[in-house]
């Protein structure tokens, strides 16, 4: 059943459930689709967002509408970052999904796992051999069904079936509209003289190695954006083990025992109770899970809601403004943020048939016929994602900045195979099209930051937005890091299948010091943000989590969602989290006999 506000809970629900999930978005509904596979185990998510099934969804269905869904609107939590000393003291856009299906109802489909070094880097980091590549490899094939791309043409050569899922939930598929005039150009470069060594092909990024550049893959299955709302849970919603409460936010957990003294370290802390509330004048409901309390409110909303249950530290949560009473001492709660910084050089090009022709502010005709073809068939521009192609490669070591940087800091890559950075190449104008002109962007993402920062909390109540630093270009490494991959960029237009499309770059960034300061200037986030509630081993005094995803000192609560995760990885975030909370409703469902 899906309650659409707490007041059509029923009476007698207050204790109904095995497991609670506080929060609807990517790794919830993973968890609650098979934990309710077992007919005798029922489980209530509580969503803060409402349905993804609305009259307003066509920006978060239709792939190439997505960047109209946020930042901003309805289906955001419109977040902004404190100001951002590395990115010239702007605040930021911070966008997350509010909405079933959280953050993949809106995020920008690419479907990238990162590297096999990334995930052993987990492995070795939490002591635990489960989380490597290898081991990870039945919840990696799982997850996901690979589905012909919208306009059924042939993908040899563009990716590798035998490294995807078959048989899994969440559909993803090749770019399913040709950009005829870009793509060949794109793809050519990593094949020309000259060029081919430093932007070799890769045929599949998602096989465990990524370096290379090649065609991406997509959660968009039958031109439409694939969420887990759209796979995990519509088709499952029948299950009447299986409730979801939307519109409802979770202000707190609370203890079983409410005589919970200021923790002393002890770890007989014992939490089966969410409080719940629909606004801020509501008056709290309690409901409580026989078995787990299971956190899946994403990078930000987890450590929001552990400090604001007395769970962080202790001299922060005491402070005058939020008097919180300490219930575990935990100064690793909402530490350790890790975000991938990203900036975009974009290109004045010599081609009419570039996003721009579907621009809804330029061009009603090419937006309208775009649009009634998705409509009718599902194919079309608006059956695509932004990019066609993207590449991971690493620092350039022939760079004396880049050598020095890396031998005073060391690499921050899980390993040697592991890129540094990303590009990502668009047909278009990435951001709010111009007047005038043809445009393309490539936008460089850096993989591997050293920077790191922080969720905290400035108000005790759960309808506050709690601050959010990402502390982006912090450390020094970052900014030569970028700077390199924007120069790579640069690069990687002159191979000689540019020379006849692109006429100039719109920016006259031309000397170092000009690039550092546009990049300072124009660094946003790539919305990649992990670490909030890290997990490290058992024995370990920093981190959150153990490496079963129990919250350190407390029986009965488990985070699953991008929070554990220590370190970005060389990927976008959203296939890691399917993987992770694969794994994690076996290990809850191994814990529970189910
Ligand atoms: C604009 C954008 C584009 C992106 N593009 C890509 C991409 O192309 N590829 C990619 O791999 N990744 C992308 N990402 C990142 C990726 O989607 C996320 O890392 C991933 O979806 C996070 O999953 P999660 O389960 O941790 O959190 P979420 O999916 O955000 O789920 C958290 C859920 O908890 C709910 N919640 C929070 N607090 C509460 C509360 N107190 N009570 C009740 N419910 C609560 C939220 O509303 C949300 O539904 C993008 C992100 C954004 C914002």
């Amino acid at each position: 059943t899906v309650f659409n506000s707490k007041a059509e809970l029923p009476e007698d629900v207050g204790d109904k459930y095995d497991f609670i999930v506080v929060g609807g978005g990517t790794a919830g509904l993973v968890i609650a689709n098979r934990l309710t596979e077992n007919t005798n185990t029922t489980v209530l998510v509580i969503e803060a967002g409402g349905s993804n099934v609305n009259p307003q969804n066509l920006n978060i269905t239709a792939p190439f509408l997505t960047t109209h869904a946020s930042p901003g609107g309805p289906f955001d939590w419109n977040y902004t970052t404190t100001p951002q000393l590395g990115v010239s003291n702007q605040s930021i856009a911070y966008p997350r999904g509010f909405v079933l299906g959280g953050t993949s109802s809106i995020n920008s489909f690419a479907y990238t796992r990162g590297t096999s070094e990334d995930y052993d880097r987990l492995a070795n980091v939490t002591g635990e051999p489960g989380w490597s590549w290898d081991a990870l490899q039945p919840y990696i094939f799982k997850h996901e069904i690979l589905t012909p791309p919208a306009d059924g043409h042939n993908t040899t050569g563009q990716l590798d079936p035998s490294v995807h899922g078959h048989h899994g939930l969440l559909g993803t598929s090749a770019p399913g509209f040709s950009q005829t005039n870009f793509d060949f150009r794109v793809i050519g470069t990593t094949q020309a003289d000259g060029f081919s060594e430093e932007f070799p092909f890769r045929l599949d990024m998602n096989s465990g190695e990524n370096l290379g550049i090649g065609w991406q893959v997509s959660s968009i299955s039958n031109g439409s954006r694939s969420s887990s709302a759209t796979s995990y849970f519509e088709p499952f919603m029948n299950r009447t083990n299986l409730d979801v409460l939307l519109n409802t936010r979770v202000i707190r957990i609370v203890s079983d025992d409410t005589d919970d003294e200021v923790d002393s370290g002890c770890d007989s802390l014992s939490i089966h109770t969410v409080e719940i509330a629909s606004s801020a004048d509501d008056t709290p409901t309690t409901l409580t899970a026989s078995n787990e309390l299971i956190l899946s409110s994403g990078a930000i909303g987890t450590p929001q809601i552990l400090m604001l249950s007395g769970i962080g530290d202790p001299s922060s949560l005491s402070s005058p403004s939020l008097n919180i009473s300490t219930i575990l001492a935990n100064p690793s709660v909402g530490q350790n943020l890790s975000d991938h910084p990203a900036a975009s050089q974009i290109w004045l090009v010599n081609s009419t048939e570039t996003w721009e022709a579907f621009a809804s502010t330029r061009n009603f005709t090419g937006f309208d016929s775009a649009l009634e073809e998705w409509e009718n068939e599902r194919k079309g521009p608006f059956s695509d994602a932004l990019f066609n192609q993207l590449g991971w490669l690493r620092l350039n070591e022939s760079d004396p900045d880049v050598t020095d940087a890396l031998t005073e800091f060391g690499d921050p890559a899980a390993g040697p195979n592991t890129a540094h950075f990303e590009l990502l190449f668009s047909n278009g104008f990435l951001g709010d099209t111009p007047a005038t002109g043809n445009y393309m962007t490539i936008l460089t993402i850096l993989s591997t930051p050293f920077s790191r920062g922080t969720v905290t909390l400035t108000s005790p109540s759960a309808f506050q937005p709690p601050l959010i630093d990402p502390s982006f270009l912090s450390h020094p490494f970052d900014l030569i890091a970028m700077r390199a991959g924007m120069l790579s960029a640069r690069r990687f237009v002159t191979s000689p299948l540019w020379s006849d499309y692109v006429i100039s770059r719109t920016d006259d960034a031309d000397s170092i010091d000009d690039l550092d300061v546009f990049i300072r200037n124009t660094t946003r986030s790539a919305y990649h943000v992990v670490g909030t509630a890290s997990m490290s081993a058992r024995n370990e005094s920093w981190g959150v989590v153990d490496p079963d995803l129990k919250v350190k000192g407390v029986e009965g609560v488990r985070v699953v969602d991008a929070s554990v995760l220590p370190f970005t990885p060389s990927g976008h975030t959203e296939a890691i989290v399917y993987i992770l909370a694969e794994k994690a409703a076996d290990l809850i469902k191994e814990d529970w006999g189910l």
